[in-house]
């Protein structure tokens, strides 16, 4: 069974169609990437799965049954805007979240301090929230979103203004969330997460769906290119839609840069070098990246990773 299914969801708001039309499920372990650019509509759509906002149109089920506070419980949440309350303590703010997940206090504590020394932050479990810097108050507040071993882990760009080992942690509680079962879907502009973490994704562009699959599946989506050294013309092979021949090389040797024909997989190619005697020294196959495929199909520039000098500036 799917921990969630979203069919035909509609989001109206005064003449935005945020939402159009979106169908998709994720089940449990599954790591799901929800990429769009900016005003996509992946928030709003992590919103009504949380039932913030009600959908214009559409269902949606967690767990079977259409969200509510009985399906909450076994959510965990981190949203795109942080903030947590200054004045209260890190295990405090933790064991709030945990009893508002309807956990006793005892073991929000224990779970609390648990998560808090994995974050390296066991020496401020006291400290107040607001004397903390930005990325250990990030921290927190994703312990807060863990706390309750939750079944469905949502993360609203969770990468963002983590530094690069942050980013590297987060990483492991994703991958370590999805190890015990449960279904993560996570939100990002940058694709180097994405193309590490996901077992499937969906690239959204104003409200609609452009894409979903396996990260396979979406390079597959692009025309692969290949190098090669022939000392034959490789142009005319089929399913080579243009070739270019570099400076020759020595005895009539040439490289070639082939671009396939979309859905043409390399190995079609190969075989067919093979089975008509043409020798290849070199064989080189270049994939398109996840990037190549976001700018394609959304018709934009994902953000870049930022380096550790841009986040802290
Ligand atoms: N409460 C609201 N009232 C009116 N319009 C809204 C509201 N919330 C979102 N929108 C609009 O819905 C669209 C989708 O916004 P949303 O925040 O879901 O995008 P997003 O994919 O999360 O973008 P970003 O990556 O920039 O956070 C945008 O055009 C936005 O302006």
């Amino acid at each position: 069974m799917s921990v969630l299914e979203v069919s035909n969801l509609v989001k109206r708001f005064d003449g935005v169609l945020a939402v159009d039309d979106l169908s998709f499920s994720v089940a449990p372990g599954e790591i799901f990437g929800f990429l769009g650019g900016n005003g996509a509509g992946k928030t709003t759509t992590l919103r009504m799965v949380l039932d913030i906002i009600r959908p214009t149109s559409g269902s949606i089920q967690v767990f079977g049954s259409a969200p509510g506070r009985r399906n909450a419980q076994a959510i965990g949440f981190l949203p795109e805007e942080r903030g947590l309350y200054a004045g209260m303590s890190a295990i405090d703010t933790i064991v709030y979240f945990g009893r508002l997940k309807g956990m006793d206090s005892t073991e929000a504590r224990r779970r609390g301090m648990e998560l808090l020394s994995r974050f390296d932050l066991a020496d401020r479990a006291k400290s107040d929230i607001g004397d903390m810097s930005k990325g250990m108050a990030q921290k927190v507040q994703l312990a807060t979103s863990l706390v309750n071993d939750p079944e469905l882990l949502m993360l609203d760009e969770p990468f963002s203004g983590l530094d690069p080992v942050n980013q590297g942690l987060l990483e492991n509680e994703i991958l370590r969330a999805s190890e015990r079962g449960a279904a993560v879907i996570f939100s990002t502009h940058v694709m180097q997460h994405a193309e590490r973490l996901c077992d499937r994704l969906l690239l959204l562009k104003k409200g609609s769906k452009r894409f979903e699959g396996t990260l396979e599946e979406a390079r597959a989506a692009l025309p692969a290119r290949l190098v090669a050294c022939a000392k034959e013309d490789l142009s005319r092979i089929p399913g080579v839609a243009r070739a270019a021949s570099g400076d020759g090389l020595e005895d009539g040797w040439h490289d070639w840069t082939l671009h396939l024909e979309p859905g043409v997989p390399a190995a079609d190619i190969l075989e067919y070098c093979t089975t008509h005697g043409i020798a290849l020294r070199r064989w080189d196959e270049h994939q398109a990246s996840l990037h190549d495929v976001f700018v394609r199909m959304v018709g934009e520039e994902p953000a870049p990773a930022r380096t550790e000098k841009e986040i802290a500036a």
